[in-house]
């Protein structure tokens, strides 16, 4: 039997760093939404115990150090599966990103399993094992659009992002999530007024919505990496409602209400970088 998973990318409208914590992480306070830019996590059972890992993504690692092999791993010590597994990962998503990728991915063999193995594990248990591998996990075992508290794996359903378009574009860099966290500087950070988007999207109202997307993390990866906010300020030239990176990027992310106003932004970027989407959210 082969299961197939997709696991959808993630993009931040909000995101705040609270303060620093006593186990190095950070709290935060950030909405996150879904989008139809997604990987295929294609999963079927092996006789022997192995974990093997297969994907057409030339760069990332197939061993222990891949996600889903972590969720793997996992789920076989949890619940003493001999079985092993073959994971082939379709990768669509840009790597190291700021767009969960990895952690799409490990949230899809943790759901992929459940249903292979026939473990009946509930969701919430799903997110429980999920934020062992990572922060952004237990976000990604469901999806949609979610107020995330704590690390981030304190999850709270929020109505769906008033309809628009996505323009995604990520530069020909790659971020280190822990180093834009290690090298942070707590006293210079900007905080967006997550309460404000948040309510925004409960009252399905875009223009508001727009005015109050923010990224504590900006600023600190735009003065890294410059073609962060160059991008920015190209998507806004072409006429993008908003435009704001997601997670510690370098990837922005711009919406637009009008298709055609999207497709400017999505041609005026084009030609500046290769990696660029022109998508919608999803639906709860
Ligand atoms: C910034 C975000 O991309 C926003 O979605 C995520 O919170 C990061 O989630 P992630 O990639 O799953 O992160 P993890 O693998 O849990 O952590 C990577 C590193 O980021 C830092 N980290 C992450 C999450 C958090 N709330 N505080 C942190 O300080 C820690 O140094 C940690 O060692
Ligand atoms: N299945 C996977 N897909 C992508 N990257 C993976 C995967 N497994 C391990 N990695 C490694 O994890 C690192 C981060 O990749 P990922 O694409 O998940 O980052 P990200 O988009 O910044 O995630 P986040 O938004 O959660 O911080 C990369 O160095 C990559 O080699």
């Amino acid at each position: 039997m082969e299961i197939i998973e997709k696991a959808p990318a993630k993009i931040n409208l909000g995101l705040d760093i609270l303060h620093k914590r006593d186990d190095n992480y950070h709290e935060v306070k950030m909405i996150m939404a879904s989008v139809d830019l997604a990987d295929k996590v294609s999963l079927t059972e092996l006789p022997t115990s192995e974990i093997k890992v297969e994907t057409d993504c030339s760069f990332l690692p197939l061993d222990e150090k891949n996600h889903v092999y972590q969720a793997a791993r996992l789920v076989k010590e949890t619940y003493n599966i001999e079985m092993g597994v073959h994971i082939r990962i379709d990768k669509r998503i840009p790597v190291a990103a700021g767009m969960a990728g990895g952690s799409s991915d490990a949230a899809a063999t943790l759901r992929g399993l459940n249903k292979l193995w026939d473990l009946q594990l509930s969701q919430e248990t799903l997110a429980e094992l999920g934020a062992k591998i990572g922060s952004d996990v237990p976000y990604c075992v469901a999806g949609g659009t979610k107020l995330a508290t704590g690390r981030g794996e304190i999850l709270c359903d929020l109505s769906d992002v008033p309809p628009c378009w996505v323009v995604i574009v990520k530069p020909p860099i790659s971020v280190s999530t822990w180093t834009i966290f290690t090298e942070l500087d707590i006293a210079k950070l900007g905080h967006p007024d997550i309460k404000l988007l948040r309510s925004s999207i409960e009252n399905n109202d875009y223009q508001e919505m727009i005015k109050h997307m923010g990224n504590s993390l900006e600023k600190a990866t735009s003065e890294k990496y410059p073609i962060v906010a160059q991008i920015k300020n190209r998507m806004l030239d072409y006429g993008a409602d908003a435009a704001v990176m997601s997670g510690s990027g370098p990837t922005v992310v711009a919406l637009c209400d009008k298709h055609s106003r999207a497709q400017r932004v999505y041609n005026g970027v084009k030609g500046f970088c290769d990696e660029v989407y022109l998508v919608r959210t999803l639906k709860s």
